[in-house]
């Protein structure tokens, strides 16, 4: 059975967890890792019939087949290299540290050269699908526009560095538009989404992204342009957030789940 071990117990580290100990993801939930030893050992007991371990990044590294990270962007840095060079699979969700050239090509490099998988969920987008088949072909523009409510965007270092009151808006306003490079940078826990779609499609220097900050509004919205040889698709999804941390929809931890068990199914549907 594969062996899973889990670093980042948040909102989508807990929803694995309880994904694979209600027995919907067949593995074995081997290790938990976090910056608050606490904190994984609560979600560990809070379990009903997983016994995940308690262990350090280097100790679960060693001893499982699959690593989720589900932590931060900073995290991604620490942790993926030393997971591929010791034959780990990985599946990322902090996606936007790929936006860094330097260490997306050492990490690719590094799992062809171990023979490892990384895996992108979809995460809280809906048309990675589209992006992946429409590339087959060729993509002249991707646009991502996130909308958020205000809650959500707060403490983002381009909130912060740009001293932006959010608080304080009373209507719809546009915080940002760049590159997803850029997004990823600016707002690290909002838009990995741009990351998954640059990664996808034609890159972090071409792929577009706005976000807003919408005092209106209760979901994460996440809306994709795309166009290209095949014709142009639009999608649009409105996600609940997520009661523990409201920058993440749920979305994004239904995804991460609907990886782990397609990469176990034998049968595959979709791109
Ligand atoms: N790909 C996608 O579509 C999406 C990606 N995300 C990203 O996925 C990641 C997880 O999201 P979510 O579960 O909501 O986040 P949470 O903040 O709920 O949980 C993250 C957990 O990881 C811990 N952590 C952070 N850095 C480290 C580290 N270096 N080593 C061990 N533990 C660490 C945090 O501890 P502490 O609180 O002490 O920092 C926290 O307990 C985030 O980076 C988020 O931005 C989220 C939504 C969508
Ligand atoms: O969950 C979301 O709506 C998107 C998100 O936070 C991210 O991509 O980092």
């Amino acid at each position: 059975m594969l062996k899973i071990g889990i670093i980042g117990c948040g909102f989508i580290g807990g929803q694995i967890c309880r994904a694979i100990d209600s027995g919907e993801i067949d593995a074995e939930l081997y290790a938990l890792c976090d910056s608050s030893e606490s904190k994984a050992l609560e979600l560990a007991t809070s379990l009903k019939t997983c016994r995940p371990a308690y262990m350090k990044i280097e100790e679960l590294i060693r001893s499982v087949d699959l690593v989720v990270e589900s932590a931060s962007q900073n995290a991604v840095r620490f942790i993926v290299p030393q997971a591929l060079q010791a034959g780990c699979n990985v599946m990322v969700l902090s996606v936007g540290a790929f936006a860094d050239k330097e260490l997306r090509e050492t990490l690719f490099g590094l799992a062809k050269q171990h023979n490892c998988k990384l895996y992108f969920p979809s995460g809280a987008v809906v048309g990675i699908d589209g992006i992946n088949s429409a590339r087959a072909a060729g993509i002249s523009s991707v646009t991502l526009t996130t909308r958020k409510p205000p809650s959500g965007l707060m403490g983002a270092p381009y909130v912060v560095e740009h001293g932006i009151e959010l608080e304080k808006l009373e209507e719809e306003t546009v915080l940002f538009e760049g590159t997803a490079s850029e997004a990823v940078k600016a707002f690290p826990a909002n838009v990995n989404v741009a990351a998954t779609i640059s990664l996808a499609g034609i890159g972090f220097e071409r792929t577009k992204v706005k976000v807003i900050a919408d005092p209106s509004l209760s979901r994460n919205v996440h809306e994709i342009t795309v166009e290209g040889e095949f014709g142009k698709f639009c999608t649009r999804v409105e996600n609940l957030p997520s009661p523990d941390n409201p920058k993440t929809s749920y979305l994004a931890a239904l995804s991460a789940i609907s990886t782990l068990k397609k990469l176990l199914n034998p049968v595959q549907i979709g791109t």
